[in-house]
């Protein structure tokens, strides 16, 4: 039997976040995760994530904001920043050093399990987090995504099949991503991830999250109609990940 990976990281998670944060960066003007994937045309969230666990070390070293910089100059409309340190070698420190280095909104993602541990996405700076639908059960995910909202952070509530699309909708997601890779199993699948993104009802911001893995494969989903995308490994990958970024955002289609 391998590693449940999930409850490895929502332990982490409930681990981490057990006590109230001790520093905090309020001080951050609050950027739209949501408006800046509104406006026309592709948008794409460009990952900062040191390693995986499904990849391994993808960037070493690793300068968040140095990277982050060059997102913003490739044409990315947000930065995902990954804090998990046990398994993604992460710090939730970087949150901050992304805000500072750019002028793009930057989601954190985590392993939030309870309403509390969203604290700490705002003494993060975070404009926005990741709310994984399948590790909130029942009517936690609603309260998640309400609690976010009282505390003025973005909830991008993350689903992988149709029974979490339709709890996301429900629980009253407007900023849904739907994950190709299951988080389980480390399986991906982007054509059946991009059916979901294709289905979503009008009013719900859909995101394509994970397992882009080239130009070619990228404008494929654009001419099948997606438009917004989260993409790590393949940028985190190049030794020039501005080209790389602004070659994605500039293919034909
Ligand atoms: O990436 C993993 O191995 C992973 C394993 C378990 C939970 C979450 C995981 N990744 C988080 C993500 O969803 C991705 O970092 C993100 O969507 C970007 O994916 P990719 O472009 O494939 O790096």
């Amino acid at each position: 039997m391998g590693k449940n990976w999930l409850e490895l990281l929502v332990a982490s998670g409930t681990a981490r976040f057990a006590e109230p944060p001790k520093a905090s960066n309020p001080e951050f003007p609050r950027r739209s995760l949501l408006q800046a994937l509104s406006e026309e045309g592709v948008r794409i969230i460009a990952e900062v994530k040191r390693q995986s666990p499904s990849a391994g070390v993808l960037r070493e070293p690793m300068d968040p904001a140095g990277l982050a910089r060059a997102y913003q100059r490739g044409g990315a409309a947000a930065i995902s920043v990954v804090t998990e340190p046990r398994y993604f070698g992460g710090d939730s420190r970087w949150v901050a050093e992304v805000k500072q280095a750019t002028s793009l909104p930057v989601l954190q993602k985590d392993f939030f399990s309870r309403p509390e541990h969203l604290a700490h996405g705002l003494a993060s700076g975070a404009d926005a987090v990741l709310l994984i639908a399948r590790v909130l059960p029942g009517s936690l995910l609603s309260e998640m995504v309400a609690c976010c909202r009282e505390l003025g952070l973005e909830p991008l509530v993350e689903t992988h099949n149709e029974e979490d699309v339709q709890r996301a909708l429900d629980a009253g997601a407007t900023l849904l991503g739907v994950n190709s890779r299951d988080l389980a199993t480390f399986t991906v699948q982007v054509e059946a991830a991009a059916a979901l993104v294709r289905g979503l009802p009008s009013g719900v911001v859909g995101v394509l999250e994970s397992g882009v893995k080239d130009p070619g494969q990228f404008s494929q989903l654009v001419a099948q109609g997606v438009r917004r995308f989260l993409i790590g490994e393949y940028l985190l990958r190049q030794e020039e990940p501005e080209r790389a970024l602004k070659g994605l955002l500039e293919a034909r289609w």
